[in-house]
This record gives structure tokens, C-alpha cells and sequence, in this order.
């Protein structure tokens, strides 16, 4: 899905040679300054490299129209956003930047759950925790039905075993629709339990891994 060659941002990144294949889980992991959202970016092309090559679906992304692109490379990033209004709007709003059909209130109680939220969908949605707007935020992406999912840190604020009832749901439902996962994480446990790869954020940034 994307190939990565000998690309360089600013003094923040350098890539030699990276692929990222269709339908399965890649994982960004390393130490914090690594570079892992801003990989992430890259990907959805909220920023450009300097120098090099990366091609989506085996075209440069500089080629893609970005909003276009942005409905099929969804990102969530570090910190959700979560708008004004109910835990409906904040669940149907990525359907309407995807100009997709909405779904009934049923599909959004049944992702609630596999959420593990135990909320109502017309409670206010700033009223709520800090990994329960991680969740709605995950289940938002979730409904976009996106072929690829960019996702920084999306259960860094849930207990261990909630992340793992949740991370469970997303990655099975993810790969049984063969859909294509980049997710950064601290966690080692994360990382080993659900990646096809893991790229090591020290050794893809060569300059970084020379000056250690
Ligand atoms: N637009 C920018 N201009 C200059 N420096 C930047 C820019 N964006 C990020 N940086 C710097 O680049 C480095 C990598 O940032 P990035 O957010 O990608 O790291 P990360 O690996 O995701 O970190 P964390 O695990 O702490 O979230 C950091 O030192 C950051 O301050």
C-alpha cells in the first residue's frame, strides 16, 4: 500500500527502504521524539517529505488529492477530537467528511459496546473521560470503513484490560475487511501482540541510531 524509498524530512527523519502492506498491521514503535506521528503524517499527507519517494497504491502521494485521500487513509491522531454535541454527532461525524451513507442507531449502540462504553448515544460527548473519548474517537474511525487506518497512541488512556478488549475488536474487525493498519504504541505488548511488522523507529531513522 505504501513504499517508502530513501526519504527525508527536515531533521526529523530518514527512511532508507520501508514497505507497508495492503490488509496488514504495522506498527511504529520507539522512543518519544522518534519520529512515529510524524510518519503518520507523511502517510496522510498532512505534511510532505523534503526528499524521496513515497508512493501510495504505487503512485507518489503528492499526486493524490488530499481530501480524497484523507477518506481512505484515515488518521486519528494523538489527541481526539471530539466535538460539541451528543456521542451520535461525535460518531457519525467521520461518515459526513467521507460523504458516506449514516448508519442506524443500532450499528452505533452495537460499536458502543464492542467499545466497552457504557454510554448513551444522546449524552453529551465533552462531558466525557479521557479514554472514553479514545473510544469514540476509534469507533468513529472504525464506522468510515476506510482501507487504511493511522492511528497515534488510540489506547493510551484505558486500563490494561479494556485496551485489550478494544484492541482485540479493532484489529479482528479491521483484518477480517482486510483493511490496512499503521498504529504507533508504546507498549511492547501492543506492539508484539497484534503487528505483521514492526518498524523500529531507532534504526529506520538512520541519523538518529548513528548518533546513539
Ligand atoms: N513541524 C515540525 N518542525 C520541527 N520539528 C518538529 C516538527 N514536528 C515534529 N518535530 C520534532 O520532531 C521530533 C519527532 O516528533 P514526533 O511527534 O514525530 O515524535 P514521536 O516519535 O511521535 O514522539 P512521541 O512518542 O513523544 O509522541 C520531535 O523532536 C518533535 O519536536
Amino acid at each position: 500500500m505504501f513504499i517508502i524509498k530513501s526519504l527525508n524530512y527536515k531533521d526529523i527523519l530518514q527512511i532508507r527502504n520501508v514497505e507497508i502492506h495492503t490488509g496488514k498491521v504495522t506498527t511504529l514503535f520507539g522512543e518519544s521524539g522518534s519520529g512515529k506521528s510524524t510518519l503518520l503524517k507523511l502517510l496522510n499527507r498532512l505534511i510532505s517529505p523534503d526528499q524521496g519517494t513515497l508512493l501510495y497504491e504505487n503512485k507518489p502521494i503528492g499526486e493524490f488529492d488530499p481530501v480524497l485521500l484523507r477518506r481512505e487513509v484515515v488518521m486519528l491522531s494523538q489527541a481526539p477530537a471530539i466535538f460539541e454535541g451528543s456521542v451520535r454527532d461525535n460518531l457519525l461525524i467521520g461518515l459526513k467528511f467521507s460523504e458516506k451513507e449514516s448508519v442506524t442507531d443500532n450499528k452505533l449502540l452495537k460499536i458502543l459496546k464492542e467499545m466497552k462504553l457504557k454510554k448513551g448515544l444522546d449524552d453529551e460527548a465533552d462531558k466525557l473521560s479521557g479514554g472514553e473519548k479514545q473510544r469514540i474517537a476509534l469507533a468513529r474511525v472504525l464506522l468510515m470503513e476506510a482501507k487504511a487506518y493511522l492511528i497515534d497512541e488510540p489506547t493510551s488512556a484505558l486500563d490494561e484490560d479494556t485496551e485489550k478488549r478494544v484492541m482485540d475488536y479493532f484489529i479482528e474487525h479491521s483484518k477480517a475487511k482486510s483493511k490496512t493498519i499503521v498504529m504507533v504504541t508504546h507498549s511492547r505488548e501492543i506492539a508484539q501482540r497484534y503487528s505483521d511488522q514492526i518498524l523500529d523507529m531507532k534504526n529506520i531513522n538512520q541519523k538518529r541510531s548513528l548518533s546513539v
